[in-house]
Protein backbone atom coordinates (compact mmCIF):
# COMPACT_ATOMS: atom_id res chain seq x y z
CA UNK A 1 0.00 0.00 0.00
CA UNK A 2 1.00 3.52 -0.48
CA UNK A 3 0.84 5.28 3.10
CA UNK A 4 0.40 9.18 3.02
CA UNK A 5 2.20 9.76 6.47
CA UNK A 6 0.57 13.02 7.50
CA UNK A 7 2.70 13.99 10.22
CA UNK A 8 6.23 13.01 10.59
CA UNK A 9 6.98 13.52 14.52
CA UNK A 10 7.67 10.80 16.86
CA UNK A 11 4.90 8.87 15.84
CA UNK A 12 5.21 9.44 12.04
CA UNK A 13 8.50 7.78 11.77
CA UNK A 14 7.81 4.98 14.41
CA UNK A 15 5.12 4.20 12.00
CA UNK A 16 7.22 5.20 9.05
CA UNK A 17 9.74 1.96 10.49
CA UNK A 18 6.61 -0.69 10.65
CA UNK A 19 5.23 0.03 7.74
CA UNK A 20 8.42 -0.41 5.71
CA UNK A 21 8.81 -3.44 7.49
CA UNK A 22 5.32 -5.11 6.53
CA UNK A 23 6.00 -3.85 2.92
CA UNK A 24 4.60 -0.75 2.38
CA UNK A 25 5.62 2.13 0.39
CA UNK A 26 5.43 5.95 1.75
CA UNK A 27 3.50 8.24 -0.38
CA UNK A 28 4.56 11.45 1.61
CA UNK A 29 5.95 12.61 4.62
CA UNK A 30 4.49 15.94 5.43
CA UNK A 31 4.80 17.93 8.30
CA UNK A 32 4.39 21.32 9.10
CA UNK A 33 7.07 23.03 7.22
CA UNK A 34 5.88 21.30 3.74
CA UNK A 35 2.65 20.24 3.94
CA UNK A 36 1.77 22.41 0.75
CA UNK A 37 3.37 19.67 -1.17
CA UNK A 38 0.08 18.02 -0.75
CA UNK A 39 -1.22 19.48 -3.07
CA UNK A 40 1.42 17.85 -5.70
CA UNK A 41 0.16 14.59 -5.04
CA UNK A 42 -2.30 13.09 -7.36
CA UNK A 43 -5.09 11.43 -5.62
CA UNK A 44 -4.25 8.10 -6.86
CA UNK A 45 -0.95 8.47 -5.16
CA UNK A 46 -2.48 7.45 -1.90
CA UNK A 47 -4.16 4.36 -0.55
CA UNK A 48 -4.27 5.68 2.43
CA UNK A 49 -3.34 8.32 5.45
CA UNK A 50 -1.70 7.80 8.63
CA UNK A 51 -2.31 11.20 10.72
CA UNK A 52 -0.46 11.95 13.86
CA UNK A 53 -0.21 15.81 13.78
CA UNK A 54 -0.96 18.52 16.55
CA UNK A 55 -4.20 19.29 18.38
CA UNK A 56 -4.47 22.38 16.14
CA UNK A 57 -3.72 20.77 12.67
CA UNK A 58 -6.01 17.73 12.83
CA UNK A 59 -9.10 18.92 12.24
CA UNK A 60 -7.90 20.32 8.70
CA UNK A 61 -5.74 18.15 7.92
CA UNK A 62 -8.78 15.00 8.23
CA UNK A 63 -10.68 17.53 6.18
CA UNK A 64 -8.38 17.40 3.04
CA UNK A 65 -7.74 13.89 3.40
CA UNK A 66 -11.38 13.15 3.16
CA UNK A 67 -12.49 15.92 0.56
CA UNK A 68 -9.46 14.04 -2.08
CA UNK A 69 -10.70 10.68 -1.47
CA UNK A 70 -8.22 9.42 0.56
CA UNK A 71 -9.53 7.26 3.90
CA UNK A 72 -7.85 8.09 6.98
CA UNK A 73 -6.75 7.22 10.06
CA UNK A 74 -5.90 9.22 12.70
CA UNK A 75 -4.59 9.06 16.02
CA UNK A 76 -4.09 12.72 16.72
CA UNK A 77 -5.43 13.60 20.51
CA UNK A 78 -6.93 17.33 21.71
CA UNK A 79 -9.41 17.81 18.54
CA UNK A 80 -12.15 15.95 19.39
CA UNK A 81 -14.60 19.01 19.85
CA UNK A 82 -15.22 18.63 16.31
CA UNK A 83 -15.44 15.17 15.72
CA UNK A 84 -19.38 15.46 14.54
CA UNK A 85 -18.26 17.65 12.04
CA UNK A 86 -15.65 15.58 10.81
CA UNK A 87 -18.02 12.35 10.97
CA UNK A 88 -20.75 14.07 8.96
CA UNK A 89 -17.79 15.03 6.25
CA UNK A 90 -16.91 11.76 6.31
CA UNK A 91 -20.57 10.23 5.39
CA UNK A 92 -21.32 13.11 2.91
CA UNK A 93 -18.11 12.33 1.00
CA UNK A 94 -18.74 8.58 1.27
CA UNK A 95 -15.16 8.15 2.93
CA UNK A 96 -13.75 5.98 5.42
CA UNK A 97 -12.42 7.19 8.76
CA UNK A 98 -10.33 5.90 11.30
CA UNK A 99 -9.90 6.80 14.39
CA UNK A 100 -8.97 6.01 18.44
CA UNK A 101 -7.59 7.89 21.00
CA UNK A 102 -5.04 4.79 21.44
CA UNK A 103 -4.07 2.28 18.69
CA UNK A 104 -1.33 0.03 21.47
CA UNK A 105 -3.87 -3.66 21.48
CA UNK A 106 -2.44 -3.76 25.43
CA UNK A 107 -4.52 -0.51 25.82
CA UNK A 108 -7.29 -1.85 24.01
CA UNK A 109 -7.40 -4.52 26.16
CA UNK A 110 -6.66 -1.98 29.48
CA UNK A 111 -10.19 -0.39 27.86
CA UNK A 112 -12.04 -3.47 28.73
CA UNK A 113 -10.63 -4.47 32.44
CA UNK A 114 -11.26 -0.67 33.11
CA UNK A 115 -14.77 -0.93 32.35
CA UNK A 116 -15.36 -4.36 33.67
CA UNK A 117 -13.70 -2.90 37.13
CA UNK A 118 -15.87 0.38 36.76
CA UNK A 119 -18.94 -2.63 36.72
CA UNK A 120 -18.11 -4.08 39.56
CA UNK A 121 -17.17 -0.98 41.66
CA UNK A 122 -20.86 0.56 40.97
CA UNK A 123 -21.73 -1.43 43.94
CA UNK A 124 -19.22 0.25 46.22
CA UNK A 125 -19.54 3.50 46.90
CA UNK A 126 -17.09 4.06 49.51
CA UNK A 127 -14.32 3.53 47.28
CA UNK A 128 -13.78 6.97 45.02
CA UNK A 129 -12.31 6.81 42.01
CA UNK A 130 -9.53 8.90 40.20
CA UNK A 131 -6.69 8.76 37.46
CA UNK A 132 -3.24 9.86 36.23
CA UNK A 133 -1.88 10.04 33.50
CA UNK A 134 1.79 10.85 32.41
CA UNK A 135 3.01 11.78 29.23
CA UNK A 136 6.72 13.01 28.31
CA UNK A 137 6.83 16.87 28.41
CA UNK A 138 6.53 17.18 24.66
CA UNK A 139 2.71 16.31 25.13
CA UNK A 140 0.70 19.35 23.85
CA UNK A 141 -2.84 18.27 25.27
CA UNK A 142 -4.03 17.45 28.89
CA UNK A 143 -5.45 15.43 29.58
CA UNK A 144 -4.86 12.33 27.39
CA UNK A 145 -6.85 11.16 24.61
CA UNK A 146 -6.85 7.77 26.66
CA UNK A 147 -7.57 8.96 29.87
CA UNK A 148 -10.79 10.44 28.28
CA UNK A 149 -11.55 7.27 26.86
CA UNK A 150 -10.53 5.64 30.13
CA UNK A 151 -12.80 8.31 31.89
CA UNK A 152 -16.08 7.49 29.97
CA UNK A 153 -15.78 4.26 30.62
CA UNK A 154 -16.04 4.53 33.82
CA UNK A 155 -18.68 6.86 33.14
CA UNK A 156 -21.01 4.27 31.27
CA UNK A 157 -20.67 2.03 34.34
CA UNK A 158 -20.64 4.74 37.29
CA UNK A 159 -24.21 6.55 36.57
CA UNK A 160 -23.24 9.11 39.56
CA UNK A 161 -20.25 10.67 37.76
CA UNK A 162 -21.01 12.32 34.50
CA UNK A 163 -18.31 14.35 33.46
CA UNK A 164 -14.42 14.40 33.39
CA UNK A 165 -11.97 17.13 35.44
CA UNK A 166 -8.50 17.57 34.44
CA UNK A 167 -7.52 18.23 38.24
CA UNK A 168 -7.07 15.96 41.36
CA UNK A 169 -9.57 16.96 43.41
CA UNK A 170 -13.12 16.18 42.00
CA UNK A 171 -16.92 16.85 43.11
CA UNK A 172 -18.89 13.67 43.35
CA UNK A 173 -20.15 13.98 39.92
CA UNK A 174 -16.66 14.37 38.74
CA UNK A 175 -13.76 11.79 37.74
CA UNK A 176 -10.75 13.86 38.82
CA UNK A 177 -7.79 13.22 36.17
CA UNK A 178 -4.19 14.21 36.98
CA UNK A 179 -2.13 15.16 34.35
CA UNK A 180 1.67 14.61 34.97
CA UNK A 181 4.51 15.58 32.40
CA UNK A 182 8.07 14.16 32.92
CA UNK A 183 10.92 13.39 30.77
CA UNK A 184 10.52 10.85 28.09
CA UNK A 185 7.56 9.05 29.41
CA UNK A 186 5.33 7.32 26.39
CA UNK A 187 2.47 7.00 28.26
CA UNK A 188 1.18 5.57 31.60
CA UNK A 189 -2.26 5.58 32.66
CA UNK A 190 -3.39 4.58 36.28
CA UNK A 191 -7.17 4.26 37.32
CA UNK A 192 -7.74 3.65 41.00
CA UNK A 193 -10.46 3.01 43.56
CA UNK A 194 -9.38 4.66 47.21
CA UNK A 195 -11.41 3.73 50.07
CA UNK A 196 -10.47 4.85 53.77
CA UNK A 197 -9.48 1.12 54.26
CA UNK A 198 -7.59 0.15 50.77
CA UNK A 199 -6.77 0.79 46.99
CA UNK A 200 -7.53 -1.11 43.92
CA UNK A 201 -5.38 0.25 41.29
CA UNK A 202 -4.96 -0.69 37.65
CA UNK A 203 -2.14 0.29 35.23
CA UNK A 204 -1.03 0.31 31.94
CA UNK A 205 2.77 1.15 30.49
CA UNK A 206 3.46 1.48 27.22
CA UNK A 207 7.74 0.95 27.14
CA UNK A 208 7.81 2.44 23.67
CA UNK A 209 5.54 4.20 20.68
CA UNK A 210 5.94 0.77 19.11
CA UNK A 211 2.61 -0.57 19.95
CA UNK A 212 1.03 2.64 18.88
CA UNK A 213 2.18 2.63 15.86
CA UNK A 214 2.17 -1.03 14.82
CA UNK A 215 -1.56 -0.78 15.78
CA UNK A 216 -1.76 2.16 13.62
CA UNK A 217 -0.38 0.55 10.32
CA UNK A 218 -2.55 -2.30 11.00
CA UNK A 219 -5.75 0.21 11.10
CA UNK A 220 -4.60 1.64 7.81
CA UNK A 221 -4.31 -2.16 5.84
CA UNK A 222 -7.96 -2.61 7.35
CA UNK A 223 -9.65 0.53 6.53
CA UNK A 224 -9.39 0.75 2.55
CA UNK A 225 -12.24 -0.58 0.81
CA UNK A 226 -14.63 0.33 3.40
CA UNK A 227 -16.53 3.47 3.62
CA UNK A 228 -17.91 4.65 6.66
CA UNK A 229 -16.55 5.79 10.56
CA UNK A 230 -14.62 3.18 12.13
CA UNK A 231 -12.66 2.57 15.88
CA UNK A 232 -10.68 -0.05 17.74
CA UNK A 233 -13.37 -1.97 18.76
CA UNK A 234 -14.27 -2.18 15.03
CA UNK A 235 -11.15 -3.72 13.87
CA UNK A 236 -10.96 -5.93 17.00
CA UNK A 237 -13.98 -7.45 16.62
CA UNK A 238 -14.20 -7.62 12.47
CA UNK A 239 -11.76 -9.88 10.34
N1 LIG B 1 -3.73 7.49 19.16
C1 LIG B 1 -2.54 7.03 19.56
O1 LIG B 1 -2.32 5.81 19.70
C2 LIG B 1 -1.45 8.00 19.80
C3 LIG B 1 -1.68 9.34 19.61
N2 LIG B 1 -0.68 10.24 19.73
C4 LIG B 1 -1.01 11.61 19.37
O2 LIG B 1 -0.48 11.86 18.07
C5 LIG B 1 -0.15 13.25 17.94
C6 LIG B 1 1.28 13.40 17.44
O3 LIG B 1 2.16 12.88 18.40
P1 LIG B 1 3.74 12.95 18.19
O4 LIG B 1 4.13 12.35 16.89
O5 LIG B 1 4.31 12.44 19.44
O6 LIG B 1 3.97 14.54 18.10
P2 LIG B 1 5.21 15.33 17.46
O7 LIG B 1 5.12 16.70 18.02
O8 LIG B 1 6.45 14.54 17.64
O9 LIG B 1 4.87 15.37 15.90
C7 LIG B 1 3.81 16.13 15.38
C8 LIG B 1 4.08 16.37 13.90
O10 LIG B 1 2.96 17.02 13.33
C9 LIG B 1 3.45 17.99 12.42
N3 LIG B 1 2.47 19.02 12.15
C10 LIG B 1 2.11 20.09 12.90
N4 LIG B 1 1.22 20.83 12.24
C11 LIG B 1 1.01 20.20 11.04
C12 LIG B 1 0.20 20.48 9.91
N5 LIG B 1 -0.56 21.57 9.85
N6 LIG B 1 0.23 19.62 8.86
C13 LIG B 1 1.01 18.52 8.90
N7 LIG B 1 1.80 18.22 9.93
C14 LIG B 1 1.80 19.05 10.99
C15 LIG B 1 4.70 18.53 13.10
O11 LIG B 1 5.52 19.21 12.16
C16 LIG B 1 5.31 17.24 13.59
O12 LIG B 1 6.05 16.61 12.58
C17 LIG B 1 -0.44 13.87 19.30
O13 LIG B 1 -1.74 14.43 19.28
C18 LIG B 1 -0.44 12.67 20.25
O14 LIG B 1 -1.23 12.87 21.39
C19 LIG B 1 0.58 9.87 20.07
C20 LIG B 1 0.87 8.56 20.31
C21 LIG B 1 -0.13 7.52 20.19
O1 LIG C 1 1.06 12.27 23.06
C1 LIG C 1 1.40 11.08 23.24
O2 LIG C 1 2.57 10.73 23.27
C2 LIG C 1 0.33 10.08 23.41
N1 LIG C 1 -0.89 10.44 23.13
C3 LIG C 1 -2.05 9.63 23.17
C4 LIG C 1 -3.02 10.15 24.19
O3 LIG C 1 -3.19 11.38 24.30
O4 LIG C 1 -3.67 9.34 24.85
C5 LIG C 1 -1.74 8.16 23.28
C6 LIG C 1 -0.53 7.82 24.08
O5 LIG C 1 -0.84 7.85 25.43
C7 LIG C 1 0.67 8.69 23.75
Amino acid sequence: MNILLLGYGKMGKAIEQIALERGHQIAGRIDISNRADLDQLTDDAVDVVIEFSSPEAAVDNIRYSLKRGWPVVSGTTGWLSHRDEIEELCRTQNGAFFYASNYSIGVNLFFQLNKVLASFMRKYPSYRVSMTEIHHTEKKDAPSGTAITLAEGIMEHLSQKTRWINQTTAADNEVAIESLREGTVPGTHTVRYDSDVDRIEITHVAHSRQGFALGAVIAAEWLPGRTGVFGMNDLLTNE
